[in-house]
């Protein structure tokens, strides 16, 4: 049977448990909502055909458990994506704060490029919001400028090591020149 897609990519939803991860795929791929919260156990995925510039894309979205206690299970998730979902709750300070730890967790378990986007959910529920839209967008910001820190420790780092090799090289160059030269033998015969 011919492929019915021309690219397949795999996501992953990442945040705290009960910040709507699953609620937000069932509204995806399903165009359902559901009030309560059944934790996810270790990890789910839903699948879903979209038509980017006419090209079709079967996205396999990966919605795994908040809890910690999976996270051993859902760690091990990371590399096979090409991107993630961060989720937190405006009605939940605290599942906004640890979005620094699951992006350090994300860049600490995968070595590949990732697309990464950042959701602040439950935006109807006002009465309860804890985080402002400005703190969201700014937290953005933030990402970018950790990310450009690590860039450039990167670059200091390999800098720092062409120093001390080029520091070394030049050491022994130096060695070399103080060896004394023997008086060059003449010959009399
Ligand atoms: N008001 C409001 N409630 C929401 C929204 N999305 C999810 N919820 C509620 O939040 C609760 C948790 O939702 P889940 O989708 O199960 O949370 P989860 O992030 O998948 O949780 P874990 O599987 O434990 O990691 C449920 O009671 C949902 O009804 C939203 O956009 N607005």
């Amino acid at each position: 049977m011919a492929k019915q897609y021309d690219f397949l990519f795999r996501l992953l939803m990442l945040g705290d448990s009960g910040v709507g991860k699953t609620c937000m795929l069932r509204r995806f791929t399903e165009s359902d909502f559901d009030t309560t919260h059944i934790s996810t156990i270790g990890i789910d995925f839903k699948m879903k055909t979209l038509e980017v510039d006419g090209t079709k894309v079967r996205v396999q979205i990966w919605d795994t458990a908040g809890q910690e206690r999976y996270q051993t299970i859902t760690k091990q998730y990371y590399r096979r994506a090409q991107g993630v979902i961060f989720v937190y709750d405006v009605t939940d300070k605290l599942s906004f704060k640890h979005i620094a730890k699951w992006v350090s967790d994300v860049d600490e378990y995968t070595t590949q490029k990732m697309e990464t986007i950042l959701v602040g959910n439950k935006c109807d529920d006002s009465l309860r919001r804890e985080v402002s839209k400005n703190q969201g967008t700014k937290s953005f910001e933030r990402l970018t400028e950790l990310v450009l820190q690590a860039h450039k420790r990167d670059v200091d780092n390999l800098l720092g090591s062409l120093d001390s090799y080029l520091d070394k090289a030049g050491l022994e160059e130096v060695k070399e020149s103080t060896v004394p030269h023997l008086p060059q033998r003449s010959c009399a015969c």
